[in-house]
This record gives structure tokens, sequence and C-alpha cells, in this order.
């Protein structure tokens, strides 16, 4: 059995060593100095054992996970992450050494995305482990990039490939037969997100993106989420969606269809818009990022996401994306 006192002094001190806000974890809040003339992008994202993560996932995948389902909002604004606030439900039955481990994850992606941990809150849950992370970013006084910008014309984008988190969730459940390489690519696409932190601050220094989203819930989805309120229409072409070569050989075998892939949810790449006269200079700013981006439709006056194929026919899909009930 582990202790509240004891765990924050072993396991979460040491996070927050290098950050004058965090005040040592030894106070009743952080105290963090706004920047200046900059608005604070904050967001929080819960993650849970059995509904967003497998219960015997590694502990500093999970950490990791958590860390940048959160840091995936902060992109899609275009914002710089700073720091984040963590509070671990963990079920009774986890030890020191998950702890430990957990901690460990959370300490690798504090150096790759230069960010501290600035406090927070443990208890024990009786039922399963409940996750919560709140990140904190920066991005110049209303510079921020919104859901609401899309204009009829533009262009849309999306960054990486779509559907292999879907997919690597029925891979590390052992759901999957084929390819043993491409099936640990897709478990690992599911455990370890890759949020677009210097693509979407770059679309935003830049003035590139008029409407961003992350896609969590699935791409149709959270598409969706962009052209309401952007108050515009998304046409998007199905054969145009980023796929990876790993979830290819998986929909030619017949275990999967393109629409789970559009559906699934758990991406976390970026999805955005753009005015065609922009298009050089966004893939040049991919390119630069790093990232991966593929056009993939175009916003017009009607209202919500339609599917097209190859031929131009609209394609219907059941449900457009992840929901709790
Ligand atoms: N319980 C809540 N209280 C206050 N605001 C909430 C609550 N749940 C969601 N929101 C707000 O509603 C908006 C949409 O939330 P949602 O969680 O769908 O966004 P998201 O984090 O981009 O998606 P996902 O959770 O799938 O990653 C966000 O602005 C969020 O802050
Ligand atoms: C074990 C397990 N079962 C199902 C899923 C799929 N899933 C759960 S929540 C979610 C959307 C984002 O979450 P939220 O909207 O709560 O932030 C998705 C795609 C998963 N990740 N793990
Ligand atoms: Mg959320
Ligand atoms: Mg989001
Ligand atoms: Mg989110």
């Amino acid at each position: 059995m582990w202790d509240e006192f004891d765990l924050i002094a072993t396991h979460f001190a040491p996070l927050a060593r290098d950050s004058d806000a965090a005040l040592g974890l030894r106070d009743d809040a952080a105290l963090l100095t706004p920047p200046t003339d900059g608005d604070l992008a904050l967001t929080l994202d819960t993650i849970t054992s059995g509904v967003h993560y497998l219960p015997d996932d590694p502990p500093d995948r999970i950490a990791q996970k958590l860390v940048r389902v959160n840091l995936s909002d902060l992109a899609a604004m275009g914002a710089r992450p700073l720091g984040y606030l963590l509070s671990t439900a963990f079920a009774r039955e986890l030890d020191g050494a998950w702890v430990a481990r957990f901690a460990e994850g959370l300490g690798r992606d504090q150096e790759t995305y230069g960010i501290e941990l600035l406090g927070g809150d443990t208890t024990a849950m009786p039922g399963p482990s409940c996750l919560t992370l709140i990140a904190v970013g920066a991005v110049p006084r209303a510079s921020a990039l919104r859901r609401s910008g899309a204009r009829v014309g533009d262009w849309v984008y999306v960054s990486g490939t779509i559907g292999d988190a879907a997919l690597g969730l029925r891979a590390c459940r052992g759901e999957l037969s084929g390819d043993g390489a491409d099936l640990a690519v897709l478990c690992d696409r599911y455990r370890l997100p890759q949020p677009r932190v210097a693509l979407g601050r770059a679309l935003r220094e830049q003035g590139l993106a008029t409407a961003a989203v992350d896609v969590s819930d699935g791409l149709v989805a959270d598409l969706g989420h962009l052209a309401t309120a952007s108050g515009v229409g998304i046409v998007m072409d199905a054969e145009h969606v980023p796929l990876s070569s790993a979830s290819r050989r998986v929909l030619d075998t017949g275990m999967a269809t393109l629409a789970a892939l559009f559906t699934g949810g758990d991406d976390y790449e970026l999805a955005f818009t753009a005015s065609p006269e922009h298009d050089s200079e966004v893939r040049a700013a991919a390119e630069a990022a790093g990232v991966t981006i593929a056009r993939i439709g175009a916003v017009t006056d009607g209202q919500d996401v339609e599917m097209r194929d190859r031929a131009g026919q609209r394609l219907s899909v059941d449900g457009m994306g992840w929901r709790h009930h």
C-alpha cells in the first residue's frame, strides 16, 4: 500500500523541481505568472481505465497518453505548452512500483514538450483509475486558432494518418490477425498519441489556418464540430484521407472498414482549414514541423460533413464518432 504524502514527495515533487510556479508542491496552490500580453490556454481531459486505455497498458505509456491528449488540445489552439496540473485517482490495487513507472512517463514527456508539473491531487479509488490533467499553454493575445474561423472555399487538411489508433485498440486487445510488426505499430499508435504541437504553433504564428480542431472523437465527428462552430459545411474526399500502410493492409484483409477508421477516434491529429492561396505555405510549415499533411476536402456553404467517394458519390456512415453515454 502507498501513502498519499509519500507518493507526492517521492514521485511528483521531483517533477515540479524546476518550476518556480509549483512552489515545490508544498503549498496550497501554484502561482503562475501569466505571460505578458498573452492569453492562457486552459484545457482538461480525463482518461479512465477501461474507457480510454486498457488496464494492462504500461503505466509510463498511460501517463504519456494523459499528457498528450491534453497537449493535443493546446496544439489545436496553436498554444505553446507551459505546464500542467494532475489529478490521480489511482485504483487501490495499484502499488508504488506502478506509480513510479507512471511518474517516469510523465518525466519523459516533460522533457519532450518542455513542460513542468504545477500541482495536483492524489486519491485512491475503490473502482478503476481515473486520471485527469489540466494543461496550461500560452498564445499571444487574441491569436489562438479557433474552431470557428473556416470560410467557404477554404481547403480542409489533416495531419498524419487517420484510423491507426482505432485499429490499434483492436490490435492491443488481440482482436486482429496479420503481420505482427503492423499490429505492433498500430497498438503503439493507440497507446502513444503524437500531439501536433509544432504544427499548431506554426499555423498560428504564420497566420495560415482559418480554423483548427484536434481529432479525438473521430475525423467525421471533429470536422463536424469545426463545421458547426464555423457555420459552414465540409465536403470530404474519402480517398484523400491519409492512411498508414499498416492500416491499409488490415483493410485489405476485410477485418475493418474505412468508415470505422474515419469515425473511430483517438487519432490526436490536427484537422484545419486554410485559404487555397496559402497551400504551399501550409505545406512548407508542415514540413518544417516534421509532420505530413493531406488535403482532404473543402469548405462549402452547406452544413455538416459530407463524405464522397472517388466518383464523387455521397458515402454514408453509421454514426460520426465516439460518444460517452
Ligand atoms: N464537464 C464540463 N464542464 C465544463 N466544460 C466542459 C465540460 N465538459 C466539456 N467541457 C467543454 O466543452 C468543450 C468540448 O469538450 P470536449 O471534451 O468535447 O472537447 P475536446 O477535449 O476537444 O474533445 P475530447 O474530450 O474528445 O478530447 C470544451 O470547451 C470543454 O472545455
Ligand atoms: C479501452 C478503450 N475503449 C475505447 C476507446 C475509444 N475511446 C474512448 S474515449 C474516446 C474519445 C476521446 O475521449 P473523450 O471524449 O472522453 O476525451 C475514444 C475514441 C479507448 N480509447 N479505449
Ligand atoms: Mg475533452
Ligand atoms: Mg479537442
Ligand atoms: Mg481533448
